[in-house]
């Protein structure tokens, strides 16, 4: 079926009542879902295949306040070239005053550049300021912005101004992909996380992404399964597909390959491509090149090899 949601956002009112129509979210299920999904064991052959489908989803990141144009730049030439014969990343994830260096030091290898914006990681600014920062990153070349909602006007309720900012967000990208943070960690209830969803995919988001990497906890099962339950049904609702991106925390190549899991089995194979579903994190990569290389050789690569972070 495929509905016009267009009317939903004419009021604050509209809104409330649409988000708080969705079915609500069974706690234990979804939980014991999640788990039982983590537990999947999955033969070496296709062990192999899922390893570098994980790294071909790695959106590698680092944003710190340290960060320094060559920690970007080593951190790039990682992302073009991981080593082994791997394929390469989806995307890097910098700060915006770092997108030069990175549209720089990726340029011509297809791996996109993503930029944190929105007054990242609090959100705490004015739309101005907000936009602001979104347009300065995308005159910088960043083909994607992960902008953060505003956790204070969604948790009081204010849906419609948190609506508005991700329009006018999603304005400022242009050409450019919008990533919207839900920041689940601060959103206190699953509901919660399943209203945020469609309340970003209503507002134009292209993908959905967990966490800001800054608050804890961050991208868990649990969250991720609602996040993809929502784009499945938004997808038959609107007939527009968005993409799925857990960040934060996922460090082990246990956990990215329980993700995939996930989403085969929640969202479907539609999601299983690097257009569709990211992970983002800064360090996931090591382990997934440390396991690529122990599946193929029957040894680890000491850190001698790879670049530890
Ligand atoms: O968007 C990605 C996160 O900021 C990275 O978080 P992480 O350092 O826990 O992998």
């Amino acid at each position: 079926m495929t509905t016009s949601l267009a009317d939903v956002a004419a009021s604050g009112a509209t809104l409330r009542a649409f988000l708080h129509g969705l079915p609500g979210v069974d706690r234990v299920g979804a939980d014991q879902r999640a788990a039982m999904l983590g537990t999947r064991s999955i033969k070496t052959t296709a062990k192999a295949r899922a390893i570098d489908l994980a790294i071909s989803m790695v959106d590698l990141t680092t944003l710190e306040g340290a960060d320094t144009r060559g920690k970007v730049r080593a951190m790039c030439v990682k992302a073009v070239r991981p080593g082994g014969g791997a394929p390469r990343v989806a995307a890097v994830c910098v700060y915006p005053d770092l997108v030069p260096v990175a549209v720089e030091a990726v340029a011509g290898s297809g791996v996109k550049v993503a930029s944190v914006a929105t007054a990242f990681p609090s959100g705490r600014s004015s739309l101005d300021v907000k936009v602001a920062d979104t347009a300065f990153a995308v005159a910088a070349g960043a083909d994607e912005i992960d902008m953060v909602i505003d956790r204070g006007a969604f948790l009081s309720g204010d849906y419609l101004k948190v609506y508005e900012e991700i329009v006018a967000v999603k304005a400022a990208c242009g050409e450019a992909h919008l990533k919207v943070i839900l920041e689940t960690g601060e959103l206190v209830t699953y509901d919660n996380v399943r209203r945020a969803s469609w309340l970003a995919m209503l507002a134009g988001a292209d993908f959905i992404k967990t966490s800001t990497g800054k608050v804890s906890p961050a991208a868990t099962l649990p969250v991720t399964l609602i996040m993809l339950e929502a784009v499945r049904d938004f997808r038959d609702r609107t007939g527009r597909q968005v993409g799925v991106k857990p960040a934060g925390g996922i460090r082990t190549t246990k956990d990215a390959i329980k993700n995939l899991v996930l989403v085969q089995e929640t969202a479907g194979a539609d999601w299983l491509t690097p257009d569709w579903f990211r992970l983002g994190a800064s360090s996931l990569l090591n382990d997934l090149l440390m396991q690529r290389e122990k599946l193929a050789t029957g040894r680890y690569a000491g850190p001698d090899y790879f670049t530890l972070d």
